[in-house]
């Protein structure tokens, strides 16, 4: 047997520290991959370790020398292999350590209430866009962005830079609009874009209705801090997406809930 001796391992307040921290290390990481095509990757490379460990390598020559090079590859297998989710989880580590903790104590000075208000009034023009384009069937693609990368967005799009409006956003998803093509970007109060083209997901387990609008929309939400709303030009219907898994026709209630929770 390789490796692991546990009778040698001696538990003390920094062994249970290093437990739990690297057990909420792997839990967030594997939030991260639920239901994306990089979970299957992580299982793979999960049954390789643990072979690794199981395979006798003094009976076992050949499968052990293989798996053996493959551990000495492996962590730079792993960072090219996960590297847009590394980007992910150190961004969420990031933002948790300092944003979040802003907002929360925005909140516990100013209440929560205010918070909210603030967030409704961005919110509202968004939901009536909706609701409108939904009425209208005019299909429309609109992703939030934690982060606006310039260099990620700008290179396909058009800039705006405008304030969230429900004329705004139903003007640009207008069919005989030039920029009704693509996505809209929102990030902190402004519409920074439009007719973005985005990364299409690679998920072989949607709906056989989901086009390029919906493939766009989930994609984006993929591999990076976004969401994305989707409305259906073919049914009206509107479907939220959010790291790569997405609700399908869901309730303005439903939306304004989750946005408010996300945005
Ligand atoms: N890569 C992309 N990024 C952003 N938007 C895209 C992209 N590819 C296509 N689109 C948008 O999707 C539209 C085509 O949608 P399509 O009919 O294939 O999608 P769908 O998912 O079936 O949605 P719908 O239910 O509205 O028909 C294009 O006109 C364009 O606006």
């Amino acid at each position: 047997m390789q490796g692991l001796n546990i009778s040698s391992f001696k538990f003390d307040f920094f062994s249970v520290l290093d437990i739990v921290i690297v057990a909420l290390i792997m839990y967030q990481l594997y939030n991260l991959i639920r239901g994306t095509i990089a979970a299957n990757i992580f299982i793979g490379m999960a049954i390789v370790c643990v072979l690794y460990f199981i395979v006798p390598s003094n009976k076992m020559h050949l499968l052990s020398a293989i798996l053996s090079n493959l551990m000495n590859v492996g962590i730079i297998a792993v960072i090219v292999v996960f590297q847009q989710e590394i980007r992910r989880f150190l961004l969420l580590v990031g933002k948790n350590a300092s944003l979040q903790r802003n907002r929360a104590w925005w909140q516990y000075f100013f209440g929560k209430t205010e918070t909210e208000k603030n967030n409704y009034a961005r919110i509202k023009p968004i939901i009536d866009a909706c609701k409108s384009l939904k009425q209208t069937r005019t299909g429309a693609l609109i992703v939030f962005a934690k982060y606006y990368d310039e260099q990620f967005y700008q290179n396909s799009c058009e800039v705006i830079d405008g304030k969230i409006s429900k004329r705004l956003l139903e003007s640009i998803f207008q069919k005989t609009s030039p920029l009704h093509d693509g996505a809209v970007v929102i990030a902190g109060n402004k519409i920074k874009s439009a007719s973005c083209i985005l990364p299409l997901t690679d998920n072989t387990d949607l709906p056989p209705q989901f086009g390029l609008r919906h493939r766009a929309g989930i994609g984006v939400t993929e591999n990076n801090e976004a969401t994305a709303i989707i409305v259906s030009e073919e049914t009206g219907e509107i479907s939220y997406a959010r790291h790569g898994r997405v609700k399908m026709n869901i309730s303005f209630a439903e939306l304004e809930k989750l946005l408010n929770k996300d945005f």
